[in-house]
């Protein structure tokens, strides 16, 4: 496949566009890694990467007489590394969105190098904010001179590229994506004017719409809709006919579907219903009205085998649907994309407690005038917010048992007021209070402008791309048959790993929600460095210590 080939701007199903690059049998093309690791433990083919690999932990149990007794453990996987790189579509869910609407904009203007007029001069088109589009990693040191070498965060394995993402939808709003992109008002009218057209035939496919989940002030919008104002089997069939067909007029190879519709309120657990896969849909069946339509949407991409990442922070994986992607092998993803204030924050108390400072109380106020901040101003709503917002200083709080006692933390209070002067640039205003050394005190007030979609487009683009990978890696334990192909199996369903990504991180039942942003970032590169064979990046530079 030609990468990152120029569009024609057909209309297709769903919304997308046709590539003009063909329909080979297979889209994918084997995706050259950029780089060779020498390793016995690396094996390249074709489409493949095999790498054998030491996973290094450390056990630790309580003495008699409470000494802790430290052991080191190996556990040596195999993993594999299908490199051939799919043609890959991406249905959004609340696609006429600011959010929507800036990531097709965003990605099409890369796609055609756009440059446009600003009041500061010319303006390239660009991936910044993209974790995987905008950064780098340490590859290694160079074996001369012993300087870092960093490669393209983006180079670690074939991945997909965002330009070649073909992108449709769904949305209540049956606006079209360049009046729904001037409705937004995110973007600068010149960058509107070059990708107009091709937007204006992108049509969001209808969708379904359950009141009772969004805000009554939605309600306008809501001229888009598959008939039904309540979880239906129909619904899901629907959902998944959108997505073949959606693949099929596209030729795609994998469809990806993220939610970056409104906030929804949060579902009541009620055993019976959706606390298990079979009570799931048997709820749906019987037309349950505590079904959200994400987790309606969740049930029809497990079935339909296309990982489903959640962009808000409602309970969409209630404990039955996560059953049911595990039962499947299916993937998914979410909670809540980190975007600006959250991120900030899970940076800054990261480094707080980790420096030994005594963080005592974070108030933590925003206000914001898009149609999330609309949506947001009804309390069940804002509360699915103020919950994700909160828990994301838990895991830093608890490991600092020096600083904090048995169930002691911080004192932590969310705002968000709908301001509509202001758009979609939402402004956060922080208060950081710390006790530091004899009685001291530290307060850090932080004023933070973030254009919110601006801020979760590249990311959208990074949960996709990320999530398109994780696919393609397999693993198991290594054995003595390692010749053999048997035995490899997927990631959990449950892709923790995008955890960088969102503010509530989804985890596999049992296992802990790690939120410190440097940890996250390092748990994504160093499994990539794994899957080629490479240690994590330990930061010792011994090799510049001991000579
Ligand atoms: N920085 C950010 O923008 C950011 C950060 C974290 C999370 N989020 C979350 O992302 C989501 C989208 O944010 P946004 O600014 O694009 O909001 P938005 O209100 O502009 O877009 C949401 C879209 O979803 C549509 N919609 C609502 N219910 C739907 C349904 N059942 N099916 C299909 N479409 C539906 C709406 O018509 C609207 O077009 C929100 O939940 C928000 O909380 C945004
Ligand atoms: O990611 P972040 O900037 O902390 O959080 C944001 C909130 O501050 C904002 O109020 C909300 O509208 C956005 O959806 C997003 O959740």
């Amino acid at each position: 496949m030609a990468p990152h080939a120029e569009t024609d701007a057909g209309p297709a199903n769903g919304g997308g566009h046709f590539n003009t690059n063909g329909s080979a049998a297979i889209n994918s093309s084997a995706g050259r890694p950029k780089f060779k690791v020498n390793s016995p433990n690396v094996v390249y083919s074709d489409t493949e990467i095999r790498s054998k690999y030491t996973y290094r932990t450390t056990t630790v149990t309580v003495g008699e007489n409470g000494t802790l007794e430290v052991t080191p453990q190996e556990t040596v996987y195999d993993f594999k590394v299908d490199t051939r790189i799919p043609k890959l579509g991406v249905m959004l869910v609340g696609w006429g969105g600011n959010n929507g609407t800036t990531v097709t904009a965003g990605i099409i203007a890369n796609r055609r190098g756009l440059v446009w007029e600003t009041r500061n001069g010319k303006q390239a088109a660009n991936y910044y904010g993209s974790v995987v589009m905008g950064s780098t990693l340490k590859l290694g040191t160079d074996a001369k001179t012993r300087e870092d070498v960093n490669i393209p965060f983006h180079d670690v394995l074939p991945m997909v590229h965002p330009n070649d993402i073909v992108i449709g939808g769904w949305d209540i709003s049956r606006m079209n994506l360049a009046d729904a992109m001037d409705r937004a008002k995110v973007l600068e009218p010149t960058l509107k004017a070059l990708v107009r057209k091709e937007m204006a035939e992108m049509v969001p496919l209808p969708s379904i719409y359950y009141p009772d989940f969004i805000a009554a002030n939605q309600e306008d919008r809501a001229d888009n809709l598959i008939p039904g104002s309540k979880a239906c089997m129909a619904h899901v069939e629907q959902i998944r006919k959108d997505i073949r067909e959606f693949k099929a007029a596209n030729n795609l190879d994998k469809v990806i579907v993220q939610w970056t519709a409104n906030t929804e309120r949060y579902a009541d657990i009620i055993a019976g219903v959706n606390d298990t896969a079979e009570n799931l849909l048997k709820a749906i069946e019987n037309g349950h009205e505590e079904v959200s339509p994400s987790t309606m949407f969740a049930v029809a991409c497990i079935l339909e085998g296309a990982p489903f990442i959640n962009g808000s922070p409602q309970n969409t994986f209630v404990p039955g649907a996560i059953e049911l992607a595990e039962k499947h092998g299916a993937f998914i993803g979410g909670d809540d994309f980190k975007s600006g204030q959250t991120k900030m924050k899970s940076a800054l108390v990261d480094f707080l407690i980790n420096a030994g400072i005594k963080l005592t109380s974070i108030a933590s106020y925003n206000h914001l005038g898009n149609n999330d901040g609309k949506n947001l101003s009804e309390h069940k709503q804002f509360r699915s917010k103020e919950i994700s917002k909160s828990n994301v200083v838990d895991d830093m709080v608890a490991a600092n048992t020096v600083l904090y006692g048995k169930d002691e933390h911080p004192d932590h209070v969310v705002v968000i007021k709908y301001i509509p002067a202001v758009g979609d640039s939402k402004r956060a205003m922080d208060e950081y209070h710390a006790e530091i050394f004899l009685g001291g005190h530290q307060t850090i007030s932080m004023s933070n402008i973030c254009e919110d979609s601006l801020l979760a487009s590249p990311l959208i683009i990074d949960l996709v791309v990320i999530a398109e990978l994780m696919t393609r890696i397999k693993w198991r334990l290594h054995s003595d048959d390692s010749q053999s192909a048997k035995g490899y199996k997927s990631f959990h369903s449950v892709l923790s790993v995008l955890s960088y990504m969102l503010k509530a991180p989804l985890t596999p039942p049992g296992t802990p929600v790690v939120n410190a942003l440097a940890k996250q970032r390092a748990a994504l590169a160093n499994i990539f460095r794994a899957c080629v064979g490479l240690e994590p990046e330990s930061d010792m530079t011994l090799e510049h210590k001991l000579f």
